[in-house]
């Protein structure tokens, strides 16, 4: 099976560019405000507006305001949300749009039920929100502890070229996704650390 790939925190038009030539399928912004990654939904209206047919976009959220959601939603048109905070299943269901939810393994005991409870959640972001963080920490979670759950896995939380073979062979997820793993610095990608991770993957699918 193919597993896709989805790029998170891309703030620069040339790293989204680089991402969509190597063929990922779905790029996420982040419209967290205490984010280091954090885009102006302007500036990632242009960043989308560069992502061909069949390549999604994701905003990505954590306990923000309802207003906020709808004008990020106004500006960019993401194909996706992504929520990672304490939001609940009526209040992500409430933009009327597919979502991620982001599971937060490090806290999680039972990682099943908590997928129960969003019962419209199109899938789960598996993530490890290190030391009670958000997303983005670039720490790994016990692989070990991912259960099956009944829609898509996103494996997220640590990745990188030089795991993401041992993390697909372990989980099988549907979809991996990196942030920390691909960057330069918060927000700034690396074209060949992108590269290497598309080629990890790949080959790990052979
Ligand atoms: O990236 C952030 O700064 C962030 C802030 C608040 C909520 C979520 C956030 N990021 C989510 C993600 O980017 C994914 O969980 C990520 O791909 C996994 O991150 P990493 O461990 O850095 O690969």
């Amino acid at each position: 099976m193919t597993t896709r790939i989805k790029f998170c925190g891309l703030t620069r038009i040339e790293d989204v560019r680089a991402a969509v030539a190597l063929g990922v399928d779905a790029i996420g912004f982040v419209f967290a405000r205490r984010s280091r990654r954090f885009v102006e939904p302007g500036h990632a209206a242009a960043l989308r507006d560069a992502l061909p047919p069949f390549v999604s976009a994701v905003a990505l959220f954590m306990d923000d305001e309802p207003d906020w959601i709808e004008q990020v939603i106004g500006a960019v048109r993401p194909d996706l949300l992504q929520f990672h905070g304490e939001e609940t299943p009526p209040f992500a269901a409430r933009f009327a749009r597919p979502y991620l939810k982001a599971v937060p393994m490090a806290s999680v005991g039972d990682a099943a039920a908590y997928a129960r409870r969003y019962a419209d959640a199109r899938g789960f972001l598996l993530d490890s929100h290190a030391s009670g963080g958000a997303g983005g920490s670039g720490t790994v979670f016990d692989w070990s502890a991912v259960p099956r759950l009944p829609r898509p896995v996103v494996l997220a939380g640590g990745l990188d070229a030089g795991n993401v073979a041992q993390a697909i062979a372990q989980v099988k997820p549907y979809a991996v996704d990196v942030s920390s793993g691909i960057e330069l610095a918060p927000g700034l990608k690396d074209a060949a650390k992108m590269r290497a991770f598309v080629e990890a993957v790949r080959a790990a699918d052979r």
